[in-house]
């Protein structure tokens, strides 16, 4: 059976601090922090959300203030930067700042539903897994409002990965994760991606390092409100990590 928080001394000292990397997000903010109090609370563990604003100019941190406020400085942490430095900087920005010796990683935009933290983090405990990652490409994931053209390059980024580089978990560009917090800081020093791409190559460095890696099965949502950041230039990006760490690794 799955721990709960009231079965396990360690849940008394453990603390998860969720990163919400923002741009544009004025609209999905106060829903996506809702639903994580929601179920956080009610699952009893002790949690923080880190919101890491790049300079949005859509006002994303005036709300990000109202909510700290509303919620409360202790739940709400906002550790801004002045203008738009990248995906994966701001985690490693947020990380800098988080207080839990867990860290969960997902999208503000509410493709990532905070419904999946509990089960994150039930079989973190259950197998002391270092690594807990969403999975969209398993039975019981999956994806809802992606055009074919999104969906392609996707899929066709996972398939290339799992062929040349064999890294035995099934979503390796998805971002829906829970890491123990000195395990990501040692994946985070090892990665030299800094984009979105800077997803799968932590995966890859996990299985390189021998860490435990758990999978959830997600679903991923497209957003309603806002753009997506993803450009031409991830995708750049993503196919030269990828020959770096076949020609590498
Ligand atoms: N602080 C900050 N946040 C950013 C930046 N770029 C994007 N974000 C935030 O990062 C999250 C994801 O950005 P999107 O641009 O909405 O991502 P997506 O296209 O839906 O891509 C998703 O799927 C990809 C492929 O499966 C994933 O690789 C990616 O991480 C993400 O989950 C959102 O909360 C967005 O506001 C940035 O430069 N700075």
């Amino acid at each position: 059976m799955a721990a709960t928080a009231s079965d396990s001394e360690i849940t008394k000292s453990d603390k998860y601090s969720i990163l919400l990397p923002t741009y544009n997000e004025r609209e999905n903010l106060p829903i996506i922090i809702w639903l994580i109090v929601k179920f956080l609370d009610n699952s009893g563990y002790d949690y923080e959300v880190i919101v890491i604003d790049d300079g949005s100019p859509d006002g994303t941190q005036d709300i990000a203030k109202q909510l700290q406020k509303l919620y409360g400085s202790n739940k709400i942490v906002l550790r801004h930067r002045e203008k738009k430095l990248g995906l994966g900087t701001a985690y490693m920005h947020g990380i800098k700042h988080a207080t839990g010796n867990f860290i969960i990683i997902m999208d503000a935009d509410l493709s990532h539903h905070p419904k999946f933290i509990p089960k994150f983090i039930e079989l973190q405990r259950e197998h002391d897994y270092d690594v807990v990652s969403g999975t969209r490409y398993q039975d019981g994931g999956g994806v809802y409002g992606w055009d074919f053209k999104r969906k392609l390059i996707s899929r066709g980024a996972n398939f290339v990965t799992q062929m040349l580089l064999r890294p035995g978990a099934s979503d390796l560009t998805g971002s829906f994760r829970l890491y123990k917090k000195d395990v990501l800081q040692k994946l985070i020093d090892s990665c030299v991606s800094k984009g979105y791409v800077f997803q799968m190559e932590m995966i890859i460095r996990a299985r390189q390092l021998e860490y435990t890696i758990g999978e959830v099965p997600i679903t991923f949502v497209d957003r309603v409100y806002g753009e997506s950041k993803l450009g031409g230039s991830e995708i750049i990006q993503f196919a030269k990590a990828l020959l770096y760490l076949f020609a590498t690794t």
